[in-house]
């Protein structure tokens, strides 16, 4: 790259057709890639559209910038050293030559910069009072689009409300005059000593909600005694992430299969020379890319104004709301014969991430993994699925067996440290938490710090209440618990085989 490109040059390039951006100091042709960048908005899909419209909505992500300087929203959403890493030497122009800038050119690069976190009315950390607050305090100064993207889930959000609301309809049944003096949360997940049996969940572009991005979550994670499990599509590298702990500190990472078989194994052989990561999460629920509607309202206005500004607008009659198709990264073929594969190229114990049945739940005892996590990807994937409370209470009245051969974890709407204790009572090993966490990325690591103490405090005090002094002595102690009104949306005791198989046993 030693070529040096002026700005008049730069600014030649400037249509979809012949589209040339810089970055970090740097000019690319992006004319090429531009079609193929994922539009998805759910980073957990890195997704490639087929689609039309969705490869107007990737091309748009990308085309915004041509001709301009797209660094600010790149660094939001990337690592440094992507977009080397991704480009041919060709498409490497050459570095941009700054003494060449002009005062229209920089006041046209502030438009085009995807808008941030705005700091008014950001409410201190100091008045945040539980995880809810958190959720709040982004949706007030959070951009748009972010807050499209961190708190949206599939069509009606059916899932999204049932996985909060079902936590309600499950009752303690306190005991009294125990000396709950001191109690403890202290427990093992999958090998990992820590305060209590709550993880964060694997989030993609945690930039998004703050410029520490999965930093704040890493280093929040460890200063709190939880684990981080980071997502595959992060948007910093794993080395970055793991830098922001000890260097002894455990993380989980989150796999999505990739279609090119190749590419996940490469993956894999990285993270074995890994010794901080201790937990290898297969995420099994998004087989296809569910319908943000949320996403999609924001993205058809960037189209928009995009093509308007080109005249040039090349939205079909079905409008940029199509369902969309997968296309690209994530392999629908994903099955369980795959876990044999997998177990090839990995030392790390596997979890099963998006267990919806107790159905599932045995097959993945029976596969050998070592533990799965019942979630439906916080509403995100198939709405309509079961609220993960309910999934947890079926496995545990139809195949209790599950909990012993390994560790059953669960995440979805949850909010208070009560529900963590719910949890634990029946027979859960460990708790994920999604988007408060990525909203406390809002106020840094001391924003996770403060949503971890929040979660240990009230699960502190929830024990106290119930009459429990150690967390761990309490897994699957289900008389703390009245399940009547949960038991009444589980699917009849006919329809579920491994009921009446126990039922036939007692
Ligand atoms: C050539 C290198 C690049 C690669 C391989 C790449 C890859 C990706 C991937 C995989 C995602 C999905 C996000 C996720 O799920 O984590 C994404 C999202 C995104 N990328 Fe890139 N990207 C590249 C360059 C760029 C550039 C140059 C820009 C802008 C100047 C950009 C802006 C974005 C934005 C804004 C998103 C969020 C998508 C949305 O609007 O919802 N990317 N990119
Ligand atoms: C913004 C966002 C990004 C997500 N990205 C991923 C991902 O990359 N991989 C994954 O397995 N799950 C992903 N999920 C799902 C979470 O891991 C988790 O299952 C869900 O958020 C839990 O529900 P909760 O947010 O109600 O706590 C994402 C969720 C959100 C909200």
């Amino acid at each position: 790259m030693a070529k040096r490109i002026s700005t008049e040059e730069l600014t030649k390039h400037a249509t979809a057709e012949d589209c040339w951006i810089l970055v970090n100091g740097k000019v690319y042709d992006l004319t090429n890639f531009a079609p193929e960048h994922p539009g998805g908005a759910d980073s957990t899909l890195n997704v490639i559209l087929s689609a039309p419209s969705s490869q107007l909505m990737a091309l748009a992500v990308i085309t915004k910038y041509a001709g301009k300087d797209g660094t600010k929203t790149y660094n939001t959403y990337h690592s440094a050293s992507l977009i080397d890493k991704s480009l041919t030497d060709a498409e490497k122009k050459g570095e941009f030559d700054e003494s060449t800038t002009t005062a229209a050119w920089l006041a046209a690069q502030q438009e085009a910069a995807t808008p941030k976190v705005s700091s008014d009315e950001k409410p201190p950390l100091s008045a945040i009072i539980n995880l809810d607050d958190f959720e709040q305090a982004f949706a007030k100064v959070g951009g748009k689009k972010a807050q499209a993207y961190i708190s949206g889930a599939s069509n009606d959000l059916l899932t999204l409300n049932a996985n909060k609301s079902f936590w309600q309809k499950l009752w303690f049944r306190p005991r009294i005059m125990r000396n709950v003096a001191s109690v403890s949360t202290r427990t093992r997940m999958l090998g990992c000593e820590v305060a209590m049996p709550v993880w964060i969940c694997p989030m993609g572009i945690a930039k998004t909600a703050g410029e520490e991005g999965e930093k704040a979550l890493g280093a929040g994670a460890a200063s709190s005694g939880i684990v981080h499990c980071m997502s595959t599509a992060a948007s910093m590298s794993v080395e970055d992430i793991l830098s922001s702990a000890p260097k002894t500190y455990p993380f989980f990472f989150q796999l999505y299969v990739d279609r090119q078989r190749h590419k996940t194994e490469a993956v894999l052989a990285q993270i074995n020379q890994l010794y901080q990561i201790k937990a290898l999460f297969i995420t099994a629920d998004l087989a296809v890319v569910s319908k943000r509607e949320a996403d999609e309202r924001i993205r058809t206005q960037e189209i928009t104004s995009v093509y308007s500004s080109q005249e040039k607008s090349r939205i079909d009659k079905k409008g940029a709301g199509l369902a969309r198709t997968t296309g690209g990264f994530i392999d629908p073929a994903l099955n369980w014969d795959d876990i044999s594969w997998v177990r090839r190229h990995t030392t790390l114990p596997i979890v099963i991430k998006g267990i919806q049945s107790a159905a599932d739940a045995r097959k993945a005892m029976e596969m050998g993994c070592q533990g799965i996590v019942i979630s439906n990807h916080g509403g995100r994937a198939l709405d309509g699925a079961p609220a993960t409370i309910l999934v947890l209470l079926e496995i545990r009245q139809d195949c209790p067996e599950v909990f012993e051969r390994m560790e059953v974890h669960i995440d979805g709407g949850v909010r208070r440290g009560s529900d963590v204790l719910k949890a634990v009572c029946l027979g859960a090993h460990g708790v994920g938490v999604g988007r408060p966490f990525q909203c406390s990325v809002l106020y840094g690591t001391e924003g996770v710090e403060t949503a971890a103490e929040i979660l240990q405090d009230e699960l502190e005090t929830a024990m106290r209440l119930c009459g429990v002094t150690d967390l761990e002595a309490a897994r699957g102690d289900m008389s703390y618990l009245n399940t009547s009104e949960l038991e009444q949306y589980l699917p009849k005791p006919e329809r579920r085989p491994w009921f009446a198989g126990l039922r036939a046993r007692l």
